[in-house]
């Protein structure tokens, strides 16, 4: 569904050319959940870019259901790595606000918002403001925003790298049994390679720049998965592993 030909992206810069990513191929399937890691600066974040239509190649063919993206389209949506609510709305007011935006019926999508909150833990604060809530808890209306309108590509740059580590590992769960529930294609940038194992059907490695894919991991553990003690715990540390030399071999 979502395709990369050979496709590369350059910035110019005071210095000459910068190369971001070079001749990147990768095919996304429906519904598909990729993890995408690798070094610092290998091309992650403008991979996502690229998808989103915030940027456009300036190689190669990037497709959406055979159609070239050239600009943001509506069921994509890119989610950072911290949640900018608006800190005059509620929790509520701020799953709304793409809604609200798009001027779409407003009552069926308030039950929507409210049930998307309830289902990450923020039952009983809906009506409360940002900065009456956790860093962790701010992640997850940001999460529901992104979520409300039923994206079909859901693309998250490094969303749970800012939270502490049991925060983290909760967030990446209930992603998880969100992604269960009701699927999206969805493209997932992140320095953690137990998150990538946890989360991921694939897990794509950048090289580093330019960036190209060297390597492309499928992941084989039945879900729902858990970071706890479980069935596959032998098996997640093998890919980790796996991932973790793949990385430290640059
Ligand atoms: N707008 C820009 N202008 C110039 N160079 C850029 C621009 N955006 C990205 N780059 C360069 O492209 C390369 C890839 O950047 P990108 O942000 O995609 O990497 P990344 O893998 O997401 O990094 P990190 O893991 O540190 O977030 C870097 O060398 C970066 O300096």
């Amino acid at each position: 569904m979502i395709r990369l030909k050979g496709v590369s992206r350059t910035f110019p810069t005071r210095d000459g050319e910068v190369a971001a990513l070079r001749d990147l191929d990768l095919d996304i399937a429906e519904n598909q959940f990729v993890a995408v890691v690798g070094r610092s600066g290998c091309g992650k974040s403008t991979l996502l870019r690229l998808i989103a239509g915030l940027l456009e190649p300036t190689g190669g063919a990037l497709t959406i259901d055979g159609a070239p993206v050239g600009r943001p389209r509506q069921d994509v949506v890119l989610m950072h790595q911290l949640p900018a609510l608006l800190p005059w709305r509620t929790a509520l007011g701020n799953v709304m606000l793409p809604v609200e935006i798009r001027r779409l019926p407003r009552d069926e999508y308030r039950a929507r918002a409210a049930d998307l909150l309830d289902s990450v833990g923020l039952a009983g604060f809906h009506q409360r403001h940002p900065y009456e809530l956790s860093g962790g808890m701010q992640q997850r209306v940001a999460l529901c925003r992104a979520l409300i309108q039923r994206p079909r590509v859901l693309l998250m740059d490094e969303p749970f790298s800012a939270l502490d580590a049991l925060t983290r590992e909760e967030l990446a769960t209930q992603l998880q049994a969100m992604h269960l529930a009701a699927p999206a294609t969805t493209v997932f940038v992140t320095h953690s390679i137990p998150e990538a194992v946890l989360l991921a059907d694939r897990v794509v490695v950048l090289g580093t720049r330019p960036g190209r894919v060297r390597r492309v991991l499928d992941v084989g553990i039945p879900r729902p998965r858990s970071f706890g003690p479980n069935a596959y715990v032998a098996r997640a540390a093998e890919y980790v592993a796996e991932l973790h030399d793949l990385l430290l071999e640059e």
